[in-house]
């Protein structure tokens, strides 16, 4: 299927839009049916499937796909971002003067690149290379489970404006994907991103035959990570957005049923002795992990700041999918956790 899907449709407001979806993938295909069956109210096209990410579901009558991603952008005035998080920068280089600047847009993405500078989340990456504003819509969505309408939860995160906030939420929103709005783009855009390495140790914990107890422990300190990373990144993030559903929800979810968990078991089955790529690539037909470049990217935040030691889980993932650590160490460094807390927005241990 082609990179691309444009749909149209009315606002509440009677504004015309033209909503363009970039990325066709597993969640991509979903999020252009969401929107497709929100928008169904003016023109009618073809009825698309995704044969090869989402066979047997139909994306709805006015979503069109298109090859051309100039093309498909050139008139949209809603962007909806949902690729893989490596091929991002690329395709924002690409679209560089080619979106209208009136556009408004959405990240679905989560990841982050790093830069000289520090980490740059896909959202700024969008803002800044496009000029445009970008919110960010994560949470406990494992895609197959919502193209099958299966009830869940979504949160949009916004940095100023709550009515650009709110467009969002009515295009998303059905019966079965409930949306809200939190004013933490980067709490939310973390979230989505840092949940992808703990997912990681989850199916590690998986693949070396361990119980729930430890799954749940894996769970909490991962999640003491992420909040402690983020606040560290960002003074700005908010400590309820960690129980949006972009934070817990989502973190259950992916170290329960996701594709990072399901990959990182089969890691930790092999004994570490197949890679990563040969196992993504046999075991998910061109789908793609985010956690084992995300691991590698939190590593480098964190040892450009001397701070691995404070961030033992985060550490010991990317250690072990490079193979400098068996699987099993992900259950070692606990004894050496620190206590930490946050004070004025650096760690400090207590
Ligand atoms: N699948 C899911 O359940 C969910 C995924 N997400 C996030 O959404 C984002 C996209 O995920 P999916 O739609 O699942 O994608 P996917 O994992 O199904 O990846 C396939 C997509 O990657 C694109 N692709 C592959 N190689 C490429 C290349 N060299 N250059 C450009 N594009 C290339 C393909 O065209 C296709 O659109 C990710 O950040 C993911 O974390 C978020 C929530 C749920
Ligand atoms: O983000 C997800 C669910 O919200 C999907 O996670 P995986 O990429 O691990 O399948």
């Amino acid at each position: 299927m082609s990179p691309t899907t444009a749909i149209d449709g009315n606002s509440s407001t009677n504004k015309k839009f033209k909503v363009t979806v970039v990325g066709s993938g597993n969640w991509g295909s979903v999020a252009a049916k969401l929107i497709g069956s929100n928008t169904l109210k003016l023109s009618s096209f073809h009825d698309e499937e995704n044969v090869k990410y989402l066979p047997g579901i139909k994306l709805g009558r006015n979503v069109v796909a298109d090859p051309d991603l100039v093309n498909a952008v050139k008139d949209a005035n809603m962007l909806v971002f949902v690729t893989p998080h490596q091929f991002m920068e690329g395709i924002c280089r690409r679209l560089v003067g080619k979106v209208r600047s009136d556009a408004e847009a959405i990240s679905l993405i989560k990841g982050m690149e790093v830069k000289m500078e520090g980490p740059c989340m896909i959202s700024s990456l969008i803002s800044e290379l496009l000029g445009i504003n970008c919110c960010v819509l994560m949470g406990a969505n494992i895609a197959n489970e919502i193209a099958k309408e299966m009830f869940s939860e979504a949160t949009v995160g916004y940095r100023e404006h709550r009515e650009v906030a709110e467009r969002w939420v009515n295009l998303f929103s059905t019966t079965y994907f409930i949306v809200s709005p939190v004013q933490d783009v980067e709490g939310v855009e973390l979230c989505g991103t840092l949940k992808n390495v703990v997912a990681l140790a989850a199916g590690f914990v998986d693949g070396l035959d361990m119980g729930n107890n430890t799954k749940a422990a894996i769970m909490r300190i991962g999640l003491r990570e992420m909040r402690v990373f983020s606040k560290l990144m960002f003074s700005s993030v908010k400590d309820n957005t960690f129980f949006e559903s972009c934070g817990v929800a989502d973190l259950i979810t992916t170290c329960l049923g996701g594709r990072n968990r399901k990959v990182a078991e089969a890691f930790a089955r092999n004994g570490g002795k197949r890679s990563f790529d040969e196992l993504e690539a046999e075991m998910l037909q061109g789908q793609k992990l985010q956690g084992v470049s995300t691991a590698k990217e939190v590593y480098e935040v964190l040892s450009k700041r001397g701070w691995q030691e404070l961030f033992p889980l985060f550490t010991t993932v990317h250690e072990i999918t490079i193979g400098h650590l068996p699987p099993s160490a992900i259950v070692e460094y606990s004894e050496h956790t620190p206590n930490f807390s946050l004070v004025e927005g650096s760690a400090q241990y207590y």
